[in-house]
């Protein structure tokens, strides 16, 4: 967990689940799931189709009460949202009549940033997710991947002290998806804030992940909590180390499938 280290540590909050329950229409998708966040780290969440990683996301996003247990961000019970705890959807959440820096100033806004100084400060974050010269078109006329630069500056331009990510790229080819991987790294690395990722995707979950959490299917228990050894190094597989760990991942992810 080398996020647990170093600044970024005061640059993320913390999160807890304490033995909750969630559920929708009162059959339990999440029980009894206890799993503890810690600053500044990218703890990855992955497991089958269905078995609840969206809703763990609107659990901490406080869009989604538990039936029972708490849900705690820095120290506090979560009751609501808060500009403190963002979300980036893989679907395009852009507003679609609002511009690429429009929709940038929009989050700096809800900060409270004072206009002044807003347009330049969308500017910047254009500039660091590789849209230069885009900040006057709309969404409808990006590419997903272009949408997806834009979503990842407009959750992170608030200064959330935590991200919860939703398969952001799990739309995107394989290339631009690698491309994004990276980008969220370097960003993740400038604005160091907690994150919480869901993926399907192993290889995604191994590389961005300082812990990688198996869920099981939809009101099962936990299947496994596996340290990264060398999360984000673009050579992590040369690792034994992170070798073991993705088997451990896969393993786990085989078990809850199996059963
Ligand atoms: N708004 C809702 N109302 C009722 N049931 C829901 C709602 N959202 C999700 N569910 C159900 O809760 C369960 C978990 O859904 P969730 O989207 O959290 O799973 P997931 O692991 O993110 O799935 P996927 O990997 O397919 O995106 C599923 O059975 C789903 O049908």
């Amino acid at each position: 967990m080398t996020a647990t280290a170093g600044t970024s540590v005061a640059a993320g909050m913390s999160l807890v689940l304490d033995d909750v329950t969630l559920s929708y229409t009162g059959k339990p998708v999440i029980r009894s799931l206890s799993l503890t966040v810690v600053p500044g780290e990218i703890l990855v969440l992955t497991g089958p189709s269905g078995c609840g990683k969206s809703t763990v996301l609107r659990a901490l996003a406080g869009l989604l009460p538990p039936d029972s247990g708490r849900v705690v961000a820095d120290g506090a019970a979560v009751e609501s949202t808060s500009r403190d705890r963002a979300v980036v959807f893989q679907d395009n959440a852009l507003l679609p009549w609002r511009t690429v820096r429009s929709n940038i100033e929009l989050a700096l806004a809800l900060r409270g940033e004072p206009r002044k100084g807003r347009r330049e400060t969308a500017d910047r974050w254009i500039a660091e997710v590789g849209l230069t010269g885009f900040g006057d078109f709309l969404p409808k006329n990006l590419s997903g991947g272009m949408r997806q630069r834009v979503q990842l500056a407009r959750g992170l331009a608030g200064a959330p002290r935590a991200v919860m990510m939703d398969e952001p790229f799990g739309a995107l080819d394989t290339q631009t998806r690698g491309v994004m991987q990276r980008l969220l790294v370097d960003t993740w690395s400038t604005h160091p804030t907690t994150v919480v990722f869901v993926t399907h995707d192993v290889d995604e979950a191994v590389l961005l992940g300082d812990r990688v959490a198996v869920l099981g299917r939809a009101g099962e228990p936990l299947r496994a909590l596996v340290d990264i050894p060398h999360p984000r190094d673009r050579d992590h597989l040369d690792h034994p180390g992170t070798r073991a760990a993705r088997a451990d991942v896969l393993g786990a992810l085989n078990h809850t499938s199996e059963t």
